[in-house]
């Protein structure tokens, strides 16, 4: 997959802007704050519909603008795609080839992106619920039921949760209804942790393989932990009927997948505890790459990768090996403020953009 050509239009620090990309290495160059992050916030836009900074989607209009859009030339094995993202203060609206595509996860998969940023180096040591939203996004990627079903779930589990809360006020220890929305979050979840575990046990294989190249040293294995000792409808759902009580005192569901958490070991030692700051960023970098070849194995062709700022943060070691795994593979957008000391030859070779106030320059 890549994109060819970006218009942007009233997004961000871009009153209007056209970029035409390189289908290998792309660098973005220039200062602080002049709107290098902006462009890959609107590749991964374009990507998802969504941005990695900020939930508010009309933080992406330019200041004193109505509205702002996003528009890309893709080009994937099978065809070629006009895709667009436009945001206005009633919200945000995405178009294929100009038709009107109302459902995110009809949307999603038409551009794959794999996104590093310098807070994914927190990933390891960092809150369950970044991994979980690791697993969700990328499980998404590759699978729009997934996409659709996880939705469901968190939908269904609010209302419960609310449903719980107003059990509690009323002093009642179960009703009907509350039989009907356990049911359905259960037979979700055993669906949602089946295809949780089938992935992570791909992404075991493949992040082994690439920790191994990274840093010879120690064997890396990654693992789902979930509450639940059998994954299915009817095992999920003895376990809330078992609860009701606890949850109606909590006013919140307790167990399930909301809960579970992906696990890192270097030789067997759990590593959010013992991983020191070189051990998580080469794991950091082993999920990333893993990540890529998940998306071929699964969709056929590489996704496009969007580096903001990380190169800086890898030693040269690691920084060479991981162009060598990207290089003539990937489509890669990378924004640093210089590219001295990048060595590597794909580099020299690279598209250079130098962006300055919202400008693009090619150099
Ligand atoms: N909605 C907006 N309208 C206009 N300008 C905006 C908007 N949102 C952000 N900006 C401007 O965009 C600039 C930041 O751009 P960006 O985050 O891409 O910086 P960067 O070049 O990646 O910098 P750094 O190297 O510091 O990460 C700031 O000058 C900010 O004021």
């Amino acid at each position: 997959m890549q994109v060819n050509e970006l218009k942007l239009k009233h997004f961000r620090n871009y009153d209007q802007e056209t970029f035409i990309f390189d289908p290998h290495i792309n660098i973005l160059i220039g200062n602080n704050a002049q709107g290098k992050t902006n462009v890959l916030e609107a590749i991964y836009l374009l990507s998802t519909t969504r941005s990695f900074r900020t939930h508010k989607i009309k933080e992406l209009i330019q200041f004193e603008s109505e509205f702002g859009f996003v528009e890309g030339q893709v080009e994937s094995n099978k065809h070629d795609y006009d895709m667009r993202v436009v945001v206005s203060k009633q919200g945000k609206k995405a178009f294929i080839n100009r038709k009107d595509i109302a459902r995110t996860s009809d949307y999603i998969g038409y551009l794959n992106a794999i996104l590093f940023v310098p807070e994914d180096l927190s990933l390891v040591k960092g809150s369950p619920s970044a991994r979980r939203q690791l697993l969700d996004q990328e499980i998404s990627k590759i699978s729009p039921i997934y996409m659709y079903n996880i939705t469901k779930y968190h939908k269904l589990l609010k209302e419960r949760n609310a449903f719980l809360k107003m059990l509690k006020e009323q002093h009642k220890e179960g009703d009907l209804y509350l039989d009907v929305l356990s049911e359905q979050l259960a037979e979700l979840s055993a669906d949602l942790i089946k295809r949780r575990m089938d992935f992570v046990a791909l992404l075991n294989e493949m992040s082994g393989t690439m920790y191994d190249y990274l840093s010879a040293d120690e064997k890396l294995t990654v693992s789902y932990h979930t509450s639940y000792k059998e994954i299915s409808k009817e095992a999920i759902l003895a376990k809330y009927h078992k609860t009701y009580k606890r949850d109606i005192i909590y006013m919140s569901t307790v167990d399930g997948l909301h809960k579970d958490d992906l696990k890192f070991q270097l030789n067997n030692n759990d590593a959010s505890l013992y991983a020191s700051q070189g051990q998580q960023r080469s794991i950091v970098l082993a999920i990333k790459t893993a990540l890529l070849e998940i998306v071929k194995k699964e969709i056929g062709e590489y996704p496009i990768l969007l580096l903001d700022d990380v190169l800086s943060e890898l030693d040269d070691q690691r920084k060479m090996k991981m162009m060598n795994l990207i290089d003539h593979k990937v489509q890669t957008f990378i924004t640093t403020t210089s590219i001295e000391g990048m060595q590597h030859a794909s580099i020299a070779k690279a598209k250079k953009i130098k962006i300055s106030h919202g400008n693009k320059e090619d150099i």
